[in-house]
C-alpha cells in the first residue's frame, strides 16, 4: 500500500539551497489571494501530524517551519484572514475563502517559542527554502482518522524520507522548551 505523507515530500524531500532569501506565501484562492511576504529562510522545518496544523487536500501531515515574527508581513488581501482558534497557543491566521493557514503567531510572551511565527513553506511562490528535517506529533495522525495498523508503515516511510518520527517535537526542540521552563522557574524563585 502506498503511504502518503504530504504532496510536497511524497516523491522525496527536496534539499534547500542554503541561501533562500525569503519570498511570498500565497493562499489557494484564484480571486484576490492572500499574500504574505517572508524575509529570509525558514528554520526547524518539519512534518507535523497534529490536527491543528493546516494540511493540503489528501495530506496526512502538514509541513511547517518557523521564521522570526518581524520577518512576516501581510502584503495583499489581509482582510480575508481570520484567526482559527483564538484560545490556542498558536493563533493561526487562515484565509476565510479557501481555508489555507497563512501564518501562526504566539502572543504569549512567556511561551518558549514567542517571537517565532509558524508558516507552511509549500505556499512560497519560490523554491529553495530549507527542507523539512524530522516529523513531529506522528501519533497524533490517529486523531485524524488514520488506523493504528497504518502506523508502522507511516513511520517506516518517514524514516525512508529521512524524517525521523517523534510523537512530540524533536529532542533539540523539546530541550529548548524545557530549558526555557527551567530558566523561567529560576527567575520566579
Ligand atoms: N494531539 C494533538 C496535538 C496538538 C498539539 O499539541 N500541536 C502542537 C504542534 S503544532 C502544538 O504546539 N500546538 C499548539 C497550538 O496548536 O496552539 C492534536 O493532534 O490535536
Ligand atoms: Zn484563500
Ligand atoms: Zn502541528
Amino acid at each position: 500500500m502506498t503511504v502518503h505523507i504530504h504532496p510536497a515530500i511524497d516523491s522525496g524531500v527536496k534539499k534547500g539551497t542554503g541561501n533562500f532569501a525569503g519570498g511570498t506565501l500565497v493562499c489557494k484562492c484564484t480571486d484576490r489571494p492572500v499574500k504574505v511576504a517572508i524575509k529570509g529562510d525558514v528554520a526547524h522545518n518539519h512534518a507535523c501530524g497534529c490536527t491543528k496544523c493546516w494540511k493540503p487536500a489528501g495530506a496526512t501531515f502538514s509541513v511547517v517551519a518557523v521564521v522570526p515574527r518581524d520577518n512576516v508581513n501581510v502584503t495583499e488581501n489581509g482582510d480575508k484572514l481570520q484567526i482559527v482558534d483564538a484560545s490556542a497557543a498558536i493563533q493561526r491566521y487562515a484565509c476565510k475563502a479557501c481555508g489555507t493557514h497563512m501564518y501562526g503567531r504566539i502572543e504569549n510572551t512567556g511561551h518558549p517559542f514567542y517571537g517565532l511565527d509558524f508558516i507552511h513553506p509549500e505556499l512560497f511562490q519560490e523554491g529553495g527554502w530549507a527542507a523539512p528535517g524530522f516529523a513531529a506529533f506522528v501519533s497524533s495522525v490517529l486523531e485524524s482518522g488514520v488506523q493504528p495498523a497504518e502506523m508502522d508503515g507511516i513511520r517506516a516511510r518517514l524514516r525512508e524520507l529521512g524524517l525521523e518520527p517523534y510523537d512530540c517535537l524533536s529532542p533539540p526542540l523539546m530541550d529548548a522548551i524545557s530549558s526555557h521552563v527551567a530558566k523561567s522557574k529560576a527567575k520566579a524563585a
